[in-house]
C-alpha cells in the first residue's frame, strides 16, 4: 500500500484524502495545524492516522501533497525538506504554480512535480470536502526540464486514482491560463458584488432583484480571501495583464454602444456562444462530451422520483443530474445526462410518453 502525506486537510486536501482512501490503495497520513480539521479528517475517512506534526507526518510518505495555502506550501517545504525519505516525491495543489515550481524545486530537484487541480469550492475546510470532487475534473501538472519523469509518472498515477484527467503544461502557460479563466473570474465576481451593494445603498431592493445570472457570476465572491490573498501575490503580473485586456475589450463594446452599433455588440454575444460550447462539460473532463435530456418537471411531490424511476426501468444509468431551475409554484427543470446518445434518445422517449416536456440538447 503506497504511504501519501497530505499536508493541508481543507477542502482540497480533505477531497483526495478521501477520494483516495475510498480506493483501497493507499494509507493516507492526514497532518493540519488545526485539531478540529484533523479530528473530522479522522472521522470522515479523509485520513487513516493524523498528526499536527508535519515533520513526523512525512517521515513514511511515498508521495508528499502539500494542500495549504500558496505562501504556506512554500514555508512548509523548508520545514519537511530534512524529514522526507530520500525516495519521497513532493506535489503541490497550488492555485498558482511558476513561483511554487521556482521554490519547490531548490528543496527538492526533480522529485517535485507542481500540480493544480481545476475544481474546488467556495466553501472553506474539510466541511466542503467531498469524496467525488476530481472524478473528471482535469487535474494540471507543471513538469519542467528539472522534473524527473518517475517522479512525474508517480504523481500522475495518484491523481488518476482519484478519478481526475492529468493535463501537463508549463509552469509560465499554466499561470497565464488560469489567470484568464480562474483568477479575472474571481476578481469580477468581487467587482460584481461590491458593484451591486453600491447600487444596493442607493436602491434598497437591488439584490432582491438578483437571479440565477447574478448568482452563477458572483458564486467564487463567497470564498476565502486569506487562499485568494496569495493567488493575487503570487499571479499578480498575469492578474494584471488579462485585467487590461478586459477593460480594453469593455472599452470597445461601450463605444459600440455609444454609437448605437448593436449589430457589434450581437456580433460579440455570437462569438462569445460559440466559443462557450467549446467548454468540455466538467463533468466528463477531457473525454467526448456526454448526452443530456432537459426535462420540464411540475411542482409536486415526487416529480424527481417519477422521472428517475422511469429511467431506470429501462436499464439506462445516469451519468450527471442537476436542477437547472426551479421556479416556486410552477416546478422547473431538470438536466439528465447519459454516456450515450442512444440512452439520451430513449430517455427523452420514455419521459415524453409519460407526459414529462423533455428534449434534447
Ligand atoms: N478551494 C479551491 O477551490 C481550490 C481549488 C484548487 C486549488 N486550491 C489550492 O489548494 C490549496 C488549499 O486550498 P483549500 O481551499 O483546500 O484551503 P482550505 O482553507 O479549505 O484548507 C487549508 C487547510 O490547511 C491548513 N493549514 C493552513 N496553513 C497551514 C500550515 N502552515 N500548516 C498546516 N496546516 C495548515 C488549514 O488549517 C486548513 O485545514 C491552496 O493552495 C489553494 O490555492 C484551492
Ligand atoms: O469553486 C469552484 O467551483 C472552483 O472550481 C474553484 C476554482 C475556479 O474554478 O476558479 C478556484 C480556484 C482554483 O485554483 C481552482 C478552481
Amino acid at each position: 500500500m503506497k504511504k501519501v502525506a497530505i499536508i493541508g486537510l481543507g477542502v482540497i486536501g480533505g477531497s483526495l484524502g478521501m477520494a483516495l482512501g475510498a480506493t483501497g490503495r493507499y494509507h493516507v497520513i492526514g497532518i493540519d495545524r488545526d485539531p478540529e480539521a484533523l479530528r473530522m479528517a479522522a472521522e470522515t475517512g479523509a485520513a487513516a492516522e493524523v498528526t499536527g506534526d508535519a515533520c513526523t507526518g512525512v517521515r513514511q510518505a511515498d508521495v508528499v501533497f502539500l494542500a495549504v495555502p500558496v505562501t504556506a506550501i512554500m514555508e512548509m517545504a523548508e520545514v519537511i525538506k530534512d524529514s522526507l525519505p530520500p525516495r519521497a516525491v513532493v506535489t503541490d495543489v497550488g492555485s498558482t504554480k511558476r513561483l511554487v515550481v521556482e521554490t519547490l524545486e531548490k528543496y527538492f530537484s526533480g522529485r517535485f512535480v507542481g500540480g493544480h487541480p481545476m475544481t474546488g469550492s467556495e466553501i472553506r475546510g474539510i466541511r466542503g470536502a467531498d469524496q467525488y470532487l476530481f472524478e473528471n475534473a482535469v487535474y494540471v501538472l507543471t513538469p519542467d526540464s528539472r522534473t524527473d519523469t518517475q517522479a512525474l509518472e508517480m504523481v500522475r498515477a495518484v491523481v488518476e486514482d482519484t478519478g481526475a484527467r492529468v493535463l501537463c503544461v508549463s509552469p509560465e502557460e499554466h499561470d497565464l491560463m488560469v489567470a484568464a479563466v480562474s483568477h479575472l473570474p474571481h476578481l469580477l465576481a468581487v467587482s460584481l458584488m461590491n458593484l451591486a451593494a453600491g447600487v444596493a445603498a442607493e436602491h434598497p431592493e437591488t439584490l432582491t432583484l438578483a437571479a440565477g445570472g447574478f448568482r452563477d457570476l458572483t458564486r467564487i465572491a463567497s470564498s476565502h480571501s486569506s487562499m485568494w490573498r496569495d493567488v493575487y501575490a503570487t499571479n499578480r503580473r498575469n492578474i494584471v495583464e488579462v485585467s487590461r485586456r478586459l477593460r480594453s475589450y469593455l472599452k470597445t463594446i461601450e463605444e459600440s454602444l455609444l454609437r448605437e452599433d448593436f449589430d457589434a455588440v450581437v456580433a460579440e454575444m455570437q462569438r462569445a456562444r460559440r466559443e462557450r460550447e467549446r467548454i468540455p462539460l466538467r463533468t466528463r473532463g477531457l473525454l467526448p462530451a456526454i448526452y443530456e435530456v432537459m426535462v420540464t418537471i411540475p411542482d409536486r411531490p415526487g416529480s424527481i422520483a417519477e422521472v428517475s424511476t422511469a429511467i431506470a426501468a429501462e436499464g439506462l444509468n445516469i451519468v450527471d443530474i442537476e436542477i437547472v431551475r426551479v421556479r416556486e409554484g410552477d416546478g422547473g427543470t431538470l438536466r439528465v445526462a447519459f454516456k450515450k446518445s442512444e440512452e439520451a434518445d430513449l430517455a427523452q422517449r420514455v419521459l415524453k410518453e409519460r407526459g414529462f416536456v423533455a428534449r434534447r440538447r
